[in-house]
């Protein structure tokens, strides 16, 4: 199960800085614990920035690209950020849901129709990932698989 473990702490002088950069998850879901030190940032629609009450007891689950592409885009994958705390350590631990390599990424014919054409190209998530190493990380990489108008099929 692959699995990250974060702190988030830094130098003094630090408080309130990005730890982690803004970003999307590229696998179907993340699954997060941490301790009761806050630091996690979602991003809303209007690009505002919202904090996630920190709670030991609960997990917080990311949608992910993947699930976003499954959905063709019904489900949006939540770009989040890390700031970083001088006077506690924030601790995370994540578990990211991810499919095999060559598994295809495709949407169920049920959610597509003539108001909702399909949105992305099938692909791979092996091929998913080469694209995403090959950008930034806050870079969108759906985009890389977005169908062109005259490719949409309803
Ligand atoms: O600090 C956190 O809980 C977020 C970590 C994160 O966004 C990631 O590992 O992708
Ligand atoms: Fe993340």
């Amino acid at each position: 199960m692959p699995m990250l473990c974060q702190d988030k702490d830094s130098s003094p002088c630090n408080q309130n800085k990005v730890g982690f950069g803004e970003h999307s998850d590229p696998q179907i879901l993340t699954i997060l614990r941490s301790n009761d030190v806050g630091g996690l940032q979602i991003s809303l629609n209007d690009g505002a920035w919202v904090p996630v009450t920190p709670d030991p007891a609960t997990f917080c689950v990311n949608v992910g690209d993947l699930l976003q592409a499954m959905t063709n885009g019904r489900f949006v994958s939540v770009r989040h950020k890390a700031l970083t705390n001088s006077y506690r350590s924030r601790m995370s631990m994540a578990y990211f849901a991810a499919p095999p390599p060559d598994a295809r990424i495709t949407v169920p014919p049920e959610m597509i129709s003539p108001t909702k054409p399909a949105l992305y190209k099938p692909f791979t998530w092996g091929e998913f990932k080469k694209a995403a190493f090959a950008l930034r990380l806050g870079d969108s990489r759906l985009g890389l698989f977005r169908m062109e108008c005259d490719e949409q099929v309803a």
